[in-house]
């Protein structure tokens, strides 16, 4: 199985063996072998060789290979939501939307390219001052199993489209999405060595990661794994490094007239992707009192109709499973350890079937906990606040190492201003979900769920640095000489 893009040509990996399974029916999706720390070494030097020309390449021409990806994915469309909800578990309508944004992702970048990373010049005495963009050169690029597609090609087609090239690093528990991405990418035109494919698991993320031929690398993932990597590159400034992590959002919920949209964005907020979202509500900030009770019992009612199946099971549910068997125990263990902590369920989250990582929505009142872990638990898992006043409620939802996401449900604008104010998240929303943030605008987190580097529209900005010059076309002694030189 030739499971590596390296300089053009498809090779089998000679590393430890990686196996995707349908985390519903556990069939095997995809085997092949993962990189090798030579292979991964091949591959920057192929990258590194790529470089120069594709820099060299004029914008326009870059632009094009882009938009023939994009029509590639827009062909192909059925077949890679078909893919991704294979090795992802997501429903269908879903990872069509993913596919969506994929090929959306083209037209965003290049505005955004052009409006944050573009050209400028203007008159300084007697020269120009000119301010444009240079790629960093070779970049490795670290995808989650969640949007196996989307996120990965959040940072892929900006590098590109800057000038750089890449080495593309999947999960391994999607390799196969990352495949048919690879595949799009060849059909689109690009040329040899500009992107590059390294399936594998953790030890080829660290044999990618230590290669010092990278120039910068870009990662979205946990907030283990980003910290690590924060580690690994302190000392090294010459690198750019661009970390999107994990959240444990709060979403607090006012005492607003209508109690029904308030429970339909609760839900959008925690259960969409079955919780796998960095941006799911994973703490809900409930009042006191008769309101919030009632506010509680409707969401419980409602929650526990949600339709869960197979990725393709129709009609379609709206929640899928969650990536693996693992991942559905920790889940599960993560919920029995809240409630030996006194948690009370308000609605358990279940494992219908040993065999099938699919989980039904819980909502667990962990008021009553005395020392609330600060972790994101990455499943349909939502955890019930209760608060006695405002004030109390913003403290609570700062009260986390984590700046992902936070959101306010309540008809009074003044207290949107003061949680606005006094929240510290880079995604703050009033009335709206959590989850489904804009291409369109940056996207990234504070604290520990980023280090400063938005992605989305902001990631061309972490793509290319900065070169100011001073220009003019021919060499003149100014008229003014600076007092204590002349000129005899
Ligand atoms: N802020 C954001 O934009 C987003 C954050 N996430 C976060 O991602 C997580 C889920 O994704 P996962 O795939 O579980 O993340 P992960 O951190 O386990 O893996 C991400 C990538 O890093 C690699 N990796 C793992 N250990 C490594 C190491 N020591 N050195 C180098 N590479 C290593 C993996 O093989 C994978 O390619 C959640 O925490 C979620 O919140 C997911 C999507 C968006
Ligand atoms: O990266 C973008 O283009 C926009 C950000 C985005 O799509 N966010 C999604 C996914 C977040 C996640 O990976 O979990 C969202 O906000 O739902």
């Amino acid at each position: 199985m030739n499971s590596l893009y390296i300089a053009g040509s498809w090779l089998a990996g000679q590393g430890e063996r990686v196996e995707s399974l349908n985390p519903v029916t556990q069939q095997v999706v995809w085997a092949g072998n993962g990189a090798t720390v030579e292979q991964v070494e091949s591959a920057v030097q192929a990258a590194r060789q790529a470089f120069s020309a594709w820099a060299r390449r004029p914008l326009e021409e870059r632009i094009s290979v882009l938009e023939a990806f994009a029509n590639t994915l827009k062909k192909r469309a059925d077949e890679i939501a078909r893919c991704i909800g294979e090795e992802t578990g997501k429903p269908l309508w879903e990872s069509a939307t993913e596919v969506t944004s994929m090929a959306n992702k083209i037209a965003i970048s290049v505005q955004s390219y052009r409006e944050r990373t573009g050209e400028k010049s203007g008159p300084l005495g007697d020269a120009s001052a000119v301010l444009r963009h240079k790629p960093h050169g070779v970049v490795a690029v670290f995808g989650p199993y969640n949007f196996p597609g989307h996120l990965p090609n959040g940072h892929i087609v900006p590098a590109l489209l800057a000038g750089n090239t890449v080495l593309f690093k999947p999960s391994e528990l999607t390799p196969k999405v990352a495949e048919l991405t690879v595949q799009c990418w060849v059909e689109a035109g690009l040329p040899a060595g500009v992107l590059n494919l390294l399936q594998g698991a953790r030890e080829t993320g660290i044999a990618l990661a230590a290669n010092p031929g990278i120039d910068g690398l870009f990662f979205t993932g946990s907030s283990r794994t980003g910290n690590h990597l924060h580690q690994q590159f302190s000392g090294r400034p010459d690198k750019i490094l661009a970390l999107e992590m994990g959240g444990n959002n709060p979403l607090v919920v006012d005492e607003v007239a209508d109690v029904d949209a308030a429970v339909y964005t609760i839900i959008q907020s925690a259960f969409i992707s079955a919780g796998q979202r960095c941006t799911c509500a994973r703490r809900l900030l409930v009042p006191q009192g008769a309101w919030g009770d009632a506010l509680l019992a409707r969401l419980v009612a409602v929650s526990s109709t949600i339709e869960i199946g197979a990725f393709d099971q129709q009609p379609t549910p709206f929640m899928g499973s969650v990536i693996s068997l693992g991942a559905a125990k920790a889940l599960m263990d993560a919920q029995a350890l809240l409630l030996a902590n006194g948690g009370v369920g308000l609605l358990e989250m279940t494992q219908p079937q040993a065999q099938a990582a699919l989980l039904t929505p819980g909502i667990i009142d962990v008021s009553a906990v005395a020392e609330r872990a600060d972790e994101e638990l990455f499943g349909p898992l939502l955890q019930v606040i209760r608060y006695t006043d405002f004030a109390a409620a913003i403290a609570e939802a700062n009260n986390t190492q984590y700046g992902l996401a936070a959101g306010l449900l309540s008809d009074s604008e003044a207290r949107y201003q003061q949680f606005w104010l006094e929240s510290r998240a880079g995604i703050v929303n009033w009335n709206k979900q959590l989850t489904g943030a804009a291409s369109t605008a940056p996207f990234g987190g504070v604290g520990a769920s980023g280090n400063h580097r938005a992605s989305a529209y902001y990631a061309a900005d972490y793509c290319a640095y900065p070169v100011a010059s001073l220009e003019t076309p021919s060499l003149v002694v100014p008229a003014t000489l600076t007092p204590g030189i002349t000129l005899i």
